[in-house]
């Protein structure tokens, strides 16, 4: 079995090596059996009909179509909280720049760099970037997962005070979270109660714009915002007029684009949040180990399209795959194509996730064409593999 992936971004070779000898990788995207990403937009590529699988080396899955790939029948990874670190490394340091001039000091200094009485200048030229200490400071923190969470207990070992709100929050995530953390049912007291707001969730339809004037207008004067998760979060507009009422103080973001990078007190990064060795080494081991395990044995782990799945290794003359749609009676059709001839079906698993569904059948015949275009043709059905 000859395996072709292709990496839309590159990926740590730590990850790619795991990948067995039978891979190989392909420049051509429509070649692939398997896609490997980071944040390379996929909405306007073709999806072909031999694609399996895609490997978003990353947690934020707004770059990739996932109804189109799931009416395709091709399952969709991410790598929860395999970057998180990094991101809340970034968002400490994003803390206390929002709250000490460093950038503003530091191009005071390289600009007058050649002046031989900069130590003396120094001394008179501090008090233009003085800040305030985030010692005692309210943060709120809006999405408790993989980072927000991190984020959270990290402030608090700095001495701040947290407000966390996350009304969906995982028991995982939960268990992780420290007690001290207030916990928040209403996200407008985080609004109007905190100096300074990060945001750590997805970009869905409902978190679209959630940062906007009327958000704002609940906060304090002077409130600082982080935005470490995606920039359509936040209005850009009613941010801007927020900056120049002076209702935020500083917007810290990892998402610069043409309506506030340059904009006064934003202070913006060319996206770094993962741009660690650390976190690009984790997200490439734990996207190939995925695609391994669902091309080699259609298992899957982490998807965010299809559900979890896994029935170990075949121990059977075949197993069959099929991906499908979430509707009554898929299964007993599914072992009537085997049964009908006399085929055992020695193991069987099947679970669903919302509008889709994906069973696994370890059978002990070979399956023919035939009864693979048989399985192809029952009415939902999307896509069929025979693995071994
Ligand atoms: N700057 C960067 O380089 C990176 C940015 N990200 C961004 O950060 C986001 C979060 O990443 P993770 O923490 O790893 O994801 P995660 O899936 O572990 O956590 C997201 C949390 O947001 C919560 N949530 C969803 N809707 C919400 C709402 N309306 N209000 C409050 N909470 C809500 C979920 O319940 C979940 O607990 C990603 O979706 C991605 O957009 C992620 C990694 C790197
Ligand atoms: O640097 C990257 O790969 C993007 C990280 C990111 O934004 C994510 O994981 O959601």
């Amino acid at each position: 079995m000859s395996v072709k992936i292709n990496c839309l971004n590159p990926i740590a070779k730590c990850g790619m090596e795991l990948l067995p000898d039978t891979y190989e990788v392909t420049d051509n995207f429509a070649d692939a059996d398997a896609v490997l990403v980071r944040s390379a937009s996929m909405h306007d590529l073709e999806l072909s009909d031999n694609l399996l699988a895609v490997a978003r080396a990353g947690a934020g899955v707004n770059n990739i179509p996932l109804d189109k790939c799931a009416e395709k029948g091709i399952v969709v990874f991410n790598t929860p909280g395999a970057n998180a670190n990094g991101v809340k490394e970034l968002v400490v340091a994003a803390l206390l720049m929002a709250s000490r001039d460093l950038v503003g000091g530091y191009n005071w200094v390289k600009d007058n760099a050649a002046e031989a009485d900069i130590a003396k200048m120094v001394e008179k030229q501090k008090k233009n970037y003085a800040g305030n200490e985030i010692l005692g400071k309210k943060l709120g923190v809006i999405g408790l997962g993989a980072i927000g969470a991190k984020v959270a207990n990290v402030a608090l070992k700095l001495g701040m005070q947290v407000y966390g709100y996350d009304p969906y929050v995982s028991v995982d995530a939960a268990w992780g979270l420290s007690k001290d953390v207030k916990h928040i049912t209403n996200v407008e007291d985080i609004y109007r109660d905190c100096d300074y707001i990060t945001v750590h969730v997805p970009a869905l339809d409902s978190t679209k714009g959630m940062i906007n004037a009327d958000a704002f207008a609940l906060m304090k004067d002077g409130v600082k915002i982080l935005n470490f998760a995606r920039d359509v979060l936040v209005n850009d507009e009613d941010m801007k007029a927020a900056l120049d009422s002076g209702k935020v103080a500083k917007y810290m973001t990892d998402f610069p684009n043409p309506a506030i990078a340059g904009y006064k007190n934003v202070v913006a990064f060319p996206h770094l949040g993962a741009s660690t060795a650390e976190s690009e080494d984790n997200c490439a081991v734990m996207a190939c180990k995925e695609i391994k395990a669902y091309i080699n044995d259609g298992n899957i782990k982490n998807s965010v399209n299809y559900p979890n799945v896994n029935m170990g290794q075949c121990s059977d003359v075949a197993r069959v795959t099929i991906c499908h749609k979430n509707i009554p009676n898929m299964l007993t059709q599914f072992t009537g194509v085997f049964s009908k001839k006399g085929g055992n079906v020695s193991g069987m698993i099947s679970k669903a996730k919302g509008d889709y569904a994906y069973s696994i059948l370890d059978i002990g015949v070979e399956p023919t064409a035939d009864d693979i275009a048989e399985l192809s043709a029952i009415e939902g059905v999307v896509k069929v593999r025979v693995i071994k």
